[in-house]
This record gives C-alpha cells, sequence and structure tokens, in this order.
C-alpha cells in the first residue's frame, strides 16, 4: 500500500518540468534573468517566507509533542534566519542591496492566493493538511535545484550557482521525512475524502509554486489601487 506522501509525489512530478522549462528558471539558468524578475520575486519572497514561519508558529502552538516543536522551532529559525543567503544570492546578481530591494513588497496576486492556501488549512483543518500544503515549498525546489545540477554543468564563477546548491542540498530531505512522518501517520485516521484533501493541497501547493515563479518573471501586481 503506497504512502499519501508517496502518491503526492508521484503526481506532481509533471509540474517539476514545468516549472524548470518556465521562463524564471530557464533566466536563472542562462544568468540572463532580468532585475525586474528578481526584484519582484525577492519583494514577495521575503513576505512569503516571513508568513510561513508565522504558520510554522502556528503549527509548534497546535502540537503536544516536544520533538516535533523542536522541529517546528528549527524551522522558524532555518526560514526566518539561513534561507536569506539565497535571496541574496539573487540581489548580489542585480548588484543592489537586499534589504532595500524587498522594501515596499505586497502579496501580489499569485503569492496572495498561495500564502492563504496553506493559512486556510492551517486555521480550518489540522496540522496534516497544513503541512500537506506547506510541503511543496521545500519539495518543488529541491527537485528544480537537482534537476538543474542534472542537467547543466553550472560554471563555478555562476552567478546564481548558490542558489541552485542551496536549494539541491540534502538537508532538505530530512525537513521532509519530518513532514512526511507527521502527514502519514495523521492520514492512518483519516476517511478517503481526508486523504484526498491532503493530496489535492499538496498538489494545489505545486501549481502555487509554478504560478509565484511566473508572478516574478511577469512582475504581476494587483490591478485595482486602494
Ligand atoms: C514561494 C517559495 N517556495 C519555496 C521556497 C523555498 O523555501 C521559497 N523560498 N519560496
Amino acid at each position: 500500500m503506497k504512502l499519501i506522501t508517496e502518491i503526492m509525489e508521484e503526481k506532481a512530478l509533471p509540474i517539476v518540468d514545468k516549472i524548470y522549462n518556465d521562463g524564471f528558471i530557464q533566466g536563472l539558468i542562462r544568468a540572463d534573468l532580468s532585475e525586474k524578475a528578481v526584484e519582484h520575486y525577492l519583494k514577495a519572497d521575503a513576505l512569503y517566507l516571513e508568513n510561513f514561519s508565522d504558520i510554522y508558529a502556528i503549527l509548534l502552538a497546535k502540537s503536544n509533542d516536544k520533538v516535533e516543536k523542536n522541529f517546528f522551532l528549527g524551522q522558524i529559525n532555518f526560514v526566518l534566519n539561513e534561507e536569506i543567503a539565497a535571496h541574496k544570492n539573487l540581489a548580489d546578481y542585480i548588484g543592489r542591496e537586499y534589504q532595500e530591494i524587498i522594501k515596499g513588497g505586497e502579496w501580489y496576486p499569485s503569492a496572495d492566493h498561495y500564502i492563504k492556501h496553506m493559512y486556510y488549512n492551517a486555521f480550518a483543518f489540522g496540522m496534516a493538511e497544513a503541512l500537506s500544503a506547506m510541503a511543496p515549498c521545500p519539495w518543488i525546489y529541491k527537485m528544480v535545484a537537482r534537476k538543474i545540477l542534472a542537467n547543466h554543468n553550472l560554471a563555478e564563477d555562476h552567478p546564481l550557482k548558490f542558489w541552485v546548491e542551496f536549494y539541491a542540498d540534502g538537508l532538505v530531505d530530512e525537513v521532509l521525512t519530518e513532514y512526511y512522518k507527521i502527514i502519514n501517520r495523521e492520514a492512518e485516521f483519516m476517511s478517503g475524502e481526508g486523504k484526498q484533501r491532503l493530496i489535492k493541497n499538496f498538489l494545489e501547493s505545486c501549481e502555487h509554486e509554478r504560478r509565484f515563479f511566473n508572478m516574478a518573471y511577469t512582475q504581476e501586481r494587483w490591478e485595482l489601487e486602494v
């Protein structure tokens, strides 16, 4: 009997290739990604990661297991304080100060939809539903980064090699192992409908990941001003 998380990853595989072949990642590989695309991505992603750490804090409070709480605590630190290294690589690539770039960001439409998808599941359901919506965050970046390294021999001086290697790093496998332990454990007590929701949450977030990259590539914004 396949684990729910194995079904999730199998069904989501086609979108990894689509993201890899879309403009943002191809531009990153060619190192000709525009300054506007990088600026838009960083403005949106700085807010995305801030909210991702807030959702981890919600799950930390929901958990009654100290090992789980410490996992979420470690992830909050990673997202808030360590992932900034990947952002700074992108900031260096466009030759600007990171803190200056991310000023004045907002939840652009596709990022807004993605963030609310995760919050909705954290507030309206439980930990497994929330983690199923959050798992594509590390998983998609791992899969795309490893595909780039498998298909390209990036030169030592490639300006975005650090970004690719950061997300391809083996540490992400340990993070996903923790996610999947919780998701598969909770799924055992769920109805067919409950299990379907977990899979759908994961697949929807994989599509949100694709939309997020395309949002930055096209500098997507809300049409109407406040
Ligand atoms: C939108 C998004 N997804 C995944 C990651 C990887 O952490 C990120 N930084 N941003």
